[in-house]
């Protein structure tokens, strides 16, 4: 969506070594931010994301304004099932069948062999997936590593909101993500014992052990991967992440 960081940047950059024409697309979607959220305040950088590209060797930008992607009278919509339904879609309703209907567009507009997304959003990459295959839409889906802070923080463009000192107290989710993933290592199968470890972070919206495709909830961790998320918000500030175990 633009005000791009290293996260962003990694994924321009496998996509460059991958592919003969590196293509991008910044736009802040206005139909996967529910009213109350931050659609207007969303950080924006477009002559920055600009430059960054050009340095990266990008062959084209994609940054269309609202009304040529949403035109009036727009009126159709992909509504993902089950895959969108816990996490990320039980807090923001609505948020992954705007997800989804944008990239069904942008994939349509641009016609890619591969997309790259980050692991960072791993619901929406779950949904996105799901939806390529469901829809024969012919884009291998790639997943790229969450990229990290030194002290473990996400990357995010919403890391720009935290004050000082709530920076200083956001790399608690991935501290209490990693505690859990140790449990596990540990040989500690069951999912809810996985959770209650540390993961009692600033406030939380969840915290769930799910199925790394599905997004299903799961009990006991066994041979399919599984994703441990979180959404917590600190401060005023909601940030999300998490860890597949495998
Ligand atoms: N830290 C990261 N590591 C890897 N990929 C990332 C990271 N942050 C974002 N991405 C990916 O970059 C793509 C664009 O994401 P987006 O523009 O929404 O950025 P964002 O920084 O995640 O924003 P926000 O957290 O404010 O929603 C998505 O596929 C997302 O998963
Ligand atoms: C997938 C996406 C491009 C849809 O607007 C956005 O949610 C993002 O950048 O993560
Ligand atoms: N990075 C996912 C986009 C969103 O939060 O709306």
């Amino acid at each position: 969506m633009g005000a791009l960081h290293a996260g962003h940047l990694s994924l321009t950059t496998q996509a460059r070594c991958d592919n003969a024409i590196l293509a991008v697309s910044i736009f802040v979607n206005p139909t996967q931010f529910g009213a109350s959220e931050d659609f207007s305040s969303y950080p924006r950088s477009m002559e920055r994301d600009l430059a960054l590209l050009e340095e990266q060797g990008a062959d084209l930008v994609f940054a269309p304004p609202p009304e040529e992607v949403y035109p009036a009278g727009f009126d159709t919509w992909i509504e993902p099932g089950a895959v969108a339904e816990g996490q990320e879609g039980e807090v923001r309703p609505g948020h992954f069948r705007g997800v989804a209907t944008v990239v069904a567009k942008l994939f349509t507009i641009v016609r890619p062999d591969r997309a790259y997304f980050g692991q960072k959003d791993g619901q929406q990459v779950a949904v996105i997936r799901r939806m390529a295959r469901d829809l024969n839409l012919g884009v291998d889906v790639v997943t790229m590593p969450t990229v990290r802070e030194p002290d473990g923080l996400a990357l995010s463009s919403r890391n720009a909101y935290l004050k000082p000192h709530e920076r200083q107290a956001a790399p608690v989710i991935y501290r209490a993500l990693c505690a859990a993933e140790q449990l596990w290592r540990s040989g500690e199968q069951d999912a809810l014992a996985v959770l209650r470890s540390e993961l009692l972070v600033e406030s939380v919206d969840y915290v769930r052990v799910v199925d790394a495709e599905t997004m299903v909830g799961v009990d006991a961790i066994g041979e399919q991967a599984a994703m441990v998320a979180v959404a917590a918000r600190v401060g005023g500030v909601r940030l999300i992440d998490n860890v597949v175990l495998v």
